[in-house]
């Protein structure tokens, strides 16, 4: 028995002094971390558990207590918090998200975006390195603004087909999101799926429920420090109700992806149709070009004038081969010998099926929300409607969608207040002077989130930061602000592929709504409850209740 002891008690040293060197060691490699992250101002934490006790509350409570801990003096234009041994700088200065945002360098996403791989594999939301950059180089060109004009009729119809569903609300108070996620869903799918509204199903709204809930989830395990690890997390009802939503939404983008595949296939087998298919298109993209050479000037693209991307190329520099809609571009690639596989497909139509609903959802949702809360606002918009249409029911041009400033305006001004993502992180692979404070460098090793929300409401970039005001985009107001001021889409080489085909689309969306109804006065903007499972939403709900203009013929 003192023999068993004995082992047990050796066995027992061994263990700890192992552990205890491996913790060491682990401690000393991080040794540049902590020298760095000591400077850095912060709010004190727990041993080994840092600050992640102040995330154990309800989503909404966790917006609430990030952003009143923004106000904090320790939090000005850098602050640090610890998830466990887990550094997370914060940053909200324009000129330090310039210097990541900007940068070749710090492009990976950080380890929270890995909550996503079961979904959106490889996807260019999530990828790096080599396979991000040539996805990236293949799917920008999709969303250039020759191809995005060829959407408008699919943009109109859908409005109307969502106007007719909210018809059935004439004057009742009710939540505008699932309307507009279904109406999303279901635009992306006719558009950059490029798959007809016969062959959908009527499984959209299905689709975009389940996507709520899964980031719900995901947004849980991002925040509470036990949900983190999958050996725990594999085992609670969480993980379940995951898979199941999962399997909901994998469903729709298979079936999306094979029906799409299918119709190239035929398209291939009968050659002659496809040769005069693509003359017709030859000659459409012909027009569609010299229409842009016109007309493009002065429209924004949901980022400040001065800033440039990939989607900024020249109409004449993107060739013939490229002018494909994504997922027909992907298919093509695919056959042609370009290494895509099958699952590569899938993953960015998973990504883009994602980033492109639920943030036009919440970012249509708000400026409803706003059009009720500022009825002096909403005058102005309808004015400039009325001198658009008048009282006539033709479609909304490419050139309308230029003439709407106003609702231009109205539309960043959402964007500025309600970010529908509002930060964005970095995993930092080196060390990282700041340029607002040069005495502080953040670490290699650290997670880096950008506030683009609290970015948003600095008073020293938007005068009275908290109240609606769309003069903020006024050129004048704009010019003299800094680039990074404004980045509801991210910037730089990783900034939103979808920015230019969300902004004509909501314009086009939100006009065709506004020729018909008006939102009643509702809940004040101070009022409004939100949160952010990953895109912000109001937790207390998108509620408006809308009324049929009167100069409009029922
Ligand atoms: C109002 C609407 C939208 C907003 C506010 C928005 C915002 C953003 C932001 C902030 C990022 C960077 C995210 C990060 O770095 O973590 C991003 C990336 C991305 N967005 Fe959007 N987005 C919108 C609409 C769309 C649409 C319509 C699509 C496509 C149909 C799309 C596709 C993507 C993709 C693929 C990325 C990843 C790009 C990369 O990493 O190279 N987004 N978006």
């Amino acid at each position: 028995m003192k023999i068993v002891f004995q082992m047990f008690l050796v066995l027992s040293l061994v263990v700890a002094s192992a552990g205890l060197l491996y913790y060491l060691k682990w401690r000393m490699g991080r040794a540049n971390l902590y020298k760095l992250a000591e400077k850095l101002p912060g709010l004190p934490g727990l041993p080994l558990l840092g600050n992640a006790l102040q995330f154990a509350i309800s989503p909404n409570q966790i917006f609430d207590e990030v952003y009143s801990m923004s106000f904090k003096d320790e939090f000005q234009d850098v602050g640090k918090i610890w998830l466990g041994p887990r550094l997370v700088v914060l940053l909200v200065n324009p000129k330090d998200i310039e210097l990541i945002l900007s940068s070749n360098v710090h492009l990976r996403k950080s380890s929270e975006y890995r909550y996503f791989e079961p979904w959106f594999g490889n996807g260019l939301l999530i990828s790096y390195g080599d396979t991000w950059k040539t996805h990236r180089k293949m799917i920008a060109p999709t969303f250039h603004l020759n191809v995005l004009k060829r959407f408008m009729d699919e943009f109109n119809k859908n409005s109307k087909l969502v106007i007719d569903r909210m018809a059935t609300e004439d004057g009742k108070h009710f939540d505008c999101h699932d309307y507009m996620s279904e109406i999303m869903v279901e635009t992306l799918l006719e558009t950059v799926m490029g798959v007809k509204q016969a062959a959908q199903g009527r499984n959209c709204l299905t689709y975009a429920l389940s996507v709520m809930d899964v980031c719900d989830i995901m947004h849980a395990r991002q925040t509470k420090l036990w949900l983190r690890p999958d050996w725990t997390y594999k085992w609670t009802n969480m993980a379940k109700e995951f898979d199941k939503h999962l399997g909901i939404i994998m469903n729709l983008t298979n079936k999306v992806f094979m029906k799409k595949k299918e119709d190239y296939i035929q398209s291939r087998v009968s050659t002659l149709p496809a040769k005069e298919e693509k003359e017709e298109r030859k000659k459409e993209e012909k027009k569609v070009i010299v229409q842009g050479a016109l007309t493009n000037e002065n429209f924004s693209y949901g980022q400040s004038a001065g800033l440039t991307d990939d989607l900024d190329v020249d109409d004449n520099e993107i060739g013939e081969k490229k002018r494909l809609p994504f997922l027909e571009a992907m298919i093509e690639r695919a056959h042609n010998g370009d290494g895509l596989t099958d699952q590569e497909i899938k993953n960015q139509v998973n990504t883009l099926m994602f980033e492109g609903h639920d943030t036009t959802a919440a970012g249509s949702s708000f400026f409803l929300c706003v059009m009720g809360a500022r009825p002096d606002i909403q005058e102005k918009v309808l004015n400039e409607i009325d001198s658009i249409f008048g009282d006539s029911d033709r479609e909304v041009t490419f050139q309308d969608t230029l003439e709407l400033k106003y609702l231009e305006r109205c539309i960043m001004e959402t964007l500025r207040l309600f970010p529908p993502v509002p930060i964005i992180s970095r995993e930092l692979d080196q060390d990282l002077p700041l340029s607002s404070r040069p005495d502080l460098t953040i670490p290699a090793g650290c997670t880096v989130v950008i506030g683009t929300y609290k970015v948003h409401r600095r008073p020293d970039l938007y005068p009275d930061p908290e109240t609606f005001n769309p003069d903020h985009f006024l050129p004048e107001n704009a010019a003299s602000r800094h680039y990074y001021s404004f980045i509801p889409f991210s910037a730089g080489p990783r900034s939103c592929v979808g920015r230019k085909y969300a902004m004509l689309k909501l314009k086009i969306l939100l006009a065709n709504i506004l020729r018909q109804y008006q939102v009643k006065p509702g809940k004040p903007i101070k009022d409004w409850r939100l949160q952010a499972d990953i895109i912000l939403k109001r937790t207390d709900g998108f509620d408006i209740a809308l009324e049929r203009r009167k100069h409009v013929k029922a």
